[in-house]
């Protein structure tokens, strides 16, 4: 296993990786072109928010599984080139939250105070108080956008400040403002209207880019104090020199900036505007919490165990991963088998959960059906993060429905799956904490342990069916270990499901065709 290290992470974090017996390659500020050389060698990736992780990027990782972004922000990775690839995104979200939140707090206090203006002038040998005047944050209205991890963690420290706090928030919960004694607000205007302090706290998104520009500043009272310790640009830089010269804003501190590494913005030559080099999550703290989880998380992506914070698939507590482990296994081989017993391009695929199953998180069992689906027919590596995307981009519609309860089994999980001519129908169960049976495959009921090798016979239900098939396959060699019959009408079609020890040749399966009364010799590999 190799992991090339691009941005800085912590020692604890480097030791964890390294602990793992992986190869572990620390490249610090590597030149791009020679990343894109390089990178081919490698399973996964490192970065901080420095490194451009993006489409080109993942046409020359050809063997990377794994981006682990040591940190919270992800608009450096291109989601959907990582989606597309199948590689999986892990991030740590909550590991630099208090860092951030007090550097949100320290501006806010150092912008208002002037301390560093303060502080060069005393550097400067110039002792003179006057410029340096300050405002309080007692009994001001702070407004804070975007209600997240950090902005509430902001809004009960400035909760100690005898802050009023107000939020505009539209994506999250009443419940959340009230948890946290914050007023909402509505729109963003009226947030900017009654704030004497604003902080932003939202992702980097299409819509927030600019979402505090010239027109939300202009509805704002003289005197505005801003922070901006999310990411650069969600405070339009422009706009944010034009309101100070405006005499709008006349405090603010920024730790982000559009365009990063920064040496070029209006806000560089604000006498009032304070500014740090993107520093939020620099503390100790906050980076030994942050590599440690991230080498945790980038380990554990690479050897396909659970993923607390993979971005870009479902993630499960580890308490529910156990609930559904077997499940997921029994909708990968169940979805394995269709393309294995049928040629028809699917069309639609059905996913009946019913009895516990139908309790259970299922997005991520569905997904295993698909990734089983599709792996015996697409080239592509086929895993959790990409099976959807592959699914829609092959036209095949998923439709998911739940049934509390199930006549026969506690639970049961069923696939109907429609091609333009028929529908393949299969449905499996879980005995115990963790026998996995077939249950039933178009129509006939069965009680079948899957082992890597099976065989599908039709045949018509007559005497002596069992005992040829047996002879056939033993002048063939192959070991029949368990076999069970099922038929619905009597002297109709029937269906026998054979576990056998080995995998049988194109000519073995013909030759079992020719004899009397066999309407159909199927493969399935299944492990
Ligand atoms: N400066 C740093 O070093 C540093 C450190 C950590 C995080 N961050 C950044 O801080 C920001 C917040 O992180 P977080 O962990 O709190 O994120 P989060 O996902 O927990 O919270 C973001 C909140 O923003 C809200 N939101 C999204 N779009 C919105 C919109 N258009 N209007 C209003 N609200 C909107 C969401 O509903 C959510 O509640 C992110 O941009 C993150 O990258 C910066
Ligand atoms: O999103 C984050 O976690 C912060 O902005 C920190 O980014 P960094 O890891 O580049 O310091």
């Amino acid at each position: 296993m190799k992991i090339i290290v691009a941005e800085k992470i912590s020692d604890k974090g480097m030791e964890v990786l390294q602990a793992s017996g992986a190869q572990v390659d620390l490249k610090l500020k590597i030149p791009r072109e020679e990343l894109l050389e390089i990178i081919p060698a490698y399973d996964a990736i490192v970065v901080r928010s420095a490194t451009k992780i993006d489409e080109e990027f993942f046409a020359h990782a050809t063997s990377v599984k794994v981006v682990g972004r040591a940190g919270n922000g992800v608009d450096n990775i291109d989601m959907t080139a990582a989606t597309k690839h199948g590689v999986i995104v892990v991030n740590t979200p909550d590991a630099n939250s208090v860092s951030a939140a007090e550097h949100t707090i320290g501006l806010m206090l150092a912008s208002s105070r002037k301390s560093p203006q303060a502080n060069m002038a005393m550097k400067n040998r110039i002792w003179d108080r006057s410029p340096f005047t300050g405002t309080e944050l007692y009994r001001k209205t702070v407004g804070i956008v975007g209600l997240g991890r950090i902005g509430a963690l902001v809004a009960t420290r400035l909760q100690a400040f005898d802050m009023k706090v107000i939020a505009y928030d539209p994506y999250i919960a009443d419940s959340r403002f009230e948890k946290f004694g914050v007023e909402k607000k509505e729109t963003l205007a009226e947030l900017m209207q009654e704030a004497d302090f604003l902080t932003v706290h939202t992702p980097k998104t299409k819509e927030t880019l600019g979402m505090i520009g010239k027109e939300q500043f202009a509805l704002a009272k003289k005197g505005l104090h801003i922070v901006n310790c999310a990411r650069g640009g969600i405070v339009d830089e422009e706009a944010l020199a034009w309101a100070a010269a405006e005499g709008i804003v006349t405090a603010g501190g920024i730790d982000v900036l559009k365009d990063e590494p920064a040496t070029t913005s209006p806000l560089f030559d604000l006498e009032h505007i304070i500014l740090t080099p993107h520093i939020g999550a620099d503390t100790v703290e906050a980076q030994d919490n942050v590599g440690v989880s991230i080498a945790h998380e980038v380990l554990s992506a690479l050897r396909g165990e659970v993923v607390p914070n993979a971005v870009n698939m479902p993630t499960l507590q580890r308490q529910e991963l156990e609930q559904v482990k077997q499940s997921l296994k029994l909708g990968e081989i169940m979805g394995k088998c269709y393309y294995q017993l049928n040629k028809e391009p699917v069309e639609q695929l059905e996913i009946i959960y019913s009895g516990e199953t139908a309790k259970m998180e299922t997005e991520m069992i569905t997904l295993a059906v698909l990734k089983g689906l599709m792996e015996p027919v697409i080239q592509e590596k086929v895993n959790y993060v990409n099976a959807g995307l592959l699914a829609k981009n092959r036209g095949i519609e998923v439709v998911e429905s739940k049934i509390a309860d199930n006549e026969h089994y506690l639970n049961f999980i069923q696939l109907k799956v429609h091609s333009k001519e028929k529908t393949f129908t299969i449905g499996g169960t879980v005995f115990g904490k963790n026998e996995l049976r077939i249950a039933e495959i178009n129509g006939f009921v069965f009680d079948v342990i899957p082992t890597d090798y099976m065989l599908i016979a039709e045949n018509i239900d007559q005497p002596g069916m069992i005992g040829k098939i047996g002879t056939m396959l033993g002048q063939n060699n192959i070991n029949i270990a368990t076999m069970q019959v099922s038929r619905n009408v009597q002297g109709e079609k029937a269906m026998m499901f054979m576990a056998i020890d080995s995998e049988p040749t194109e000519e073995d399966l013909a030759k079992i065709t020719t004899v009397d009364g066999i309407l159909k010799v199927q493969f399935l590999q299944m492990g």
